[in-house]
């Protein structure tokens, strides 16, 4: 059985469907990215999978339990670690008062391995703390009963870049152990750098579920090739070139197509330097969603006249 499974999984507010008929299944052992914009429904799917809100239709099951099913989600809290996007501490207290509680409610086996890595500063209040300090204390609460199955929501947040980078290194560990990890983002360098598969969501709807490679691929590649004369978007029309642009000999495209057929173009004219890169992911993500630079510039335009009008 899957670690987490979605069925036609549905909150909505009032009007608004925060979560419209999602379906997804994580398996054990995977890192698994939950990505969308802000708003767009990620901390809803969240707690509802941690049983803090009920599903308005559909289901979830984590590790096996079925989330509307208090009992049975009882059953398998201790094997879940959580971190909510805003922890809300007691901040009068201090950090290690805290995990002393914590440890008491759920157990701490991995407590002292944790704050080697993490180190918020343990004997001074919550209050003085930090954002980049109340997540790792965080974190260190998420994993120190050693749980199977981890969910965070926005868990780097407020982290500088090498904490980034050994809570990356951590989680491939914990993969490697066999741990189930589930996590919010909207950063997506960070979910290309650590997880097997995303999920990514736009306005409460799933817009895919897939492997990073195979999102990477499709994104294309980034091309930027320096020419003897200028290069104009007219002389490389071709299928798969996408937000051409260019500024004196130095042209730069996204290029989706074949490599042979732009070669073939590129061959009429001196090239002096060419480099082919992966996209920024940021792009790849844009690219998902569909239109071109320019179609987005419109949308942007079209919404801030809509805007305008409104006011
Ligand atoms: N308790 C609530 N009552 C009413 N609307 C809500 C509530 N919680 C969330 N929403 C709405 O549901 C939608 C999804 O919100 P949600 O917090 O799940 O998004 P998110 O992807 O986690 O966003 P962010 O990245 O900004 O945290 C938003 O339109 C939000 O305004």
């Amino acid at each position: 059985m899957a670690a987490i499974e979605v069925r036609g999984l549905t909150k909505a507010y009032g009007e608004t469907v925060a979560n419209d008929r999602l379906e997804f299944s994580i398996d054990h052992g995977e890192i698994f990215g939950y990505l969308g914009p802000n708003g767009s429904g990620k901390s809803t799917t969240i707690r509802q999978l941690m049983g803090f809100q009920t599903p308005t239709e559909g289901t979830a099951t984590v590790l096996g339990a079925d989330v509307r099913d208090t009992r049975a989600l009882r059953k398998v809290r201790g094997r879940i670690g959580f971190l909510p996007g805003e922890p809300a501490f007691n901040d009068a207290v201090t950090g290690g008062a805290f995990l002393d509680y914590q440890g008491r409610l759920k157990g701490d086996a991995r407590r002292e391995e944790l704050l080697e890595l993490f180190r918020p500063p343990l004997e001074r209040k919550i209050r003085e703390y930090s954002t980049g300090n109340k997540q790792m204390l965080g974190i260190v609460q998420a994993f120190m009963h050693d749980p199977d199955l981890i969910v965070m929501d926005e868990p780097t947040s407020g982290l500088d870049p090498l904490k980034q980078e050994a809570f990356n290194r951590f989680l491939r560990e914990e993969r490697a152990d066999g741990k189930t990890v589930f996590f919010s983002s909207h950063v997506l360098g960070e979910v290309r750098r650590v997880c097997d598969r995303v999920g990514i969501i736009r306005d409460g709807r799933l817009v895919t579920v897939e492997h990073v490679g195979d999102l990477l691929e499709r994104g294309g590649k980034r091309v930027r090739v320096h020419t003897e004369t200028p290069l104009t978007a007219d002389e490389i029309d071709l299928d798969g070139v996408v937000d051409f642009e260019s500024e004196g000999r130095e042209a730069q495209f996204t290029f989706t197509g074949d490599y042979n057929d732009l070669f073939a173009e590129l061959s009429a004219h001196r090239v002096i330097d060419v480099e082919i890169d992966e996209p920024p992911i940021e792009e790849v993500f844009m690219h998902f969603y569909g239109g071109t630079k320019e179609e987005r510039g419109a949308e942007e335009e079209r919404g801030a006249e809509e805007e305008r009008d409104a006011v």
